[in-house]
């Protein structure tokens, strides 16, 4: 439909190649937004809606060679340190991105652009070839994908329009009526339970987790036929007891025929907290290796007859 491809959102990265993300060989486009505030995210900067200024001081010129951004800044949210680079006071600036449009050497830059359906999918549709062979195709990330939802809405049903293969990886924080038309043009759904207890989730994400499972089951059961897998990020300290894996894995064996997979924790974002003038909110530097492998092990005992797969354990239909 025409008022599908003009539809507007914003995009803070385009990841072609990926194989991590869904079936085969696969287009990511990270929407921007987010309904959670998860303490370990490797994307902070798509958790706020709005694009925003980062700033990596490593970058900077110095005030010697440059003082572009200082100059155009209407809001004196720019001042020199004693190293003579610049400094960014983030509590006086008004986003404004006068200055990331005048830094020569992208020490500042602003995370998120607008892009509408039609450009978005012709960035998907440039590795088409990829997708035929190898059965991929586009998935939406975020952030929450789905917290732009007409924007996501509208990138789904112009995909299936298209013939494209569609996949979400989505934190299930959304209303069901928003969930329930995704479900209508997707073919395979990547949905994390990060907590089972409650006020664990609230804690660590800033949400209790009632909606996040009401709409995982109310998914199962009207879309039997819609392959889901669900994922768990496994952080330390604060979702790695075999008491938090066992109790997530008898939800996912209850909902039957769906595949489960831990995934390994990672620190890969910590830069981009820096760059945002925020602080990253896990202090373990990682999951050894060997934990991970007995947290699986545990899952696939909890999924009774599991089958197990490349990567997870598929609990029996
Ligand atoms: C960035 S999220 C975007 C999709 C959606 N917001 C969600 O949380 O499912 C994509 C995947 O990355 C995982 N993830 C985020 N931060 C991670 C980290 N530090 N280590 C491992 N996985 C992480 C999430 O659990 C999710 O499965
Ligand atoms: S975004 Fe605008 S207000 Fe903020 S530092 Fe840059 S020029 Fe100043
Ligand atoms: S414009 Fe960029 S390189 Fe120049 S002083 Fe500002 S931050 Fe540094
Ligand atoms: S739900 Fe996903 S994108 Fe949002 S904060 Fe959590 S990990 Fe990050």
């Amino acid at each position: 439909m025409q008022t599908d491809r003009k539809t507007q959102g914003i995009l803070f990265n385009v990841q072609k190649y990926s194989v991590h993300d869904g079936p085969g060989i696969r287009t990511i486009l990270f929407l921007k937004g987010c309904s959670l505030r998860c303490r370990w995210c490797s994307n902070p900067e798509s958790q706020r809606l709005e694009p925003e200024l980062a700033f990596n001081r490593d970058k900077c010129l110095g005030e010697d060679h440059c003082q572009r951004c200082h100059s155009v800044c209407p809001n004196q949210a720019l001042g020199v340190a004693q190293d003579g680079k610049m400094h960014w006071i983030a509590d006086n600036c008004r986003q404004c991105h006068a200055c990331a449009q005048v830094c020569p050497n992208k020490a500042l830059i602003v995370y998120g652009y607008k892009a509408t359906v039609e450009q978005a999918l012709r960035w998907v549709e440039e590795d088409e070839a990829f997708y035929s062979r190898s059965g991929g195709g586009v998935t939406l990330s975020g952030g929450e994908p789905l917290v732009q939802s007409d924007f996501a809405l509208a990138l789904l049903r112009e995909s299936k329009r298209r013939r494209i293969h569609t996949c979400i990886e989505t934190c299930g924080m959304v209303p069901w009526h928003v969930i329930r038309e995704a479900a209508q043009h997707l073919d395979h759904v990547l949905y994390d339970v990060k907590l089972a207890d409650s006020e664990k989730h609230r804690a660590a994400t800033g949400a209790g987790n009632e909606v996040i499972l009401d709409n995982l089951r109310r998914l199962k059961r009207e879309y039997p036929n819609l392959p889901i897998t669900v994922r768990t990020p496994v952080i330390p300290g604060i979702n790695d007891t075999p008491e938090d894996i066992r109790s997530i894995a008898q939800i996912v064996k209850d909902l039957g025929g769906t595949r489960y997979e831990l995934l390994g924790y990672h620190r890969m974002g910590t830069p981009k907290y820096v760059y945002l003038g925020r602080s990253y909110g896990v202090t373990e530097q990682n999951l050894p290796e060997e934990r991970l492998g007995q947290l699986r092990a545990l899952a696939r005992q909890v999924l009774t007859g599991a089958e197990e797969t490349a990567q997870g354990v598929c609990a029996g239909a």
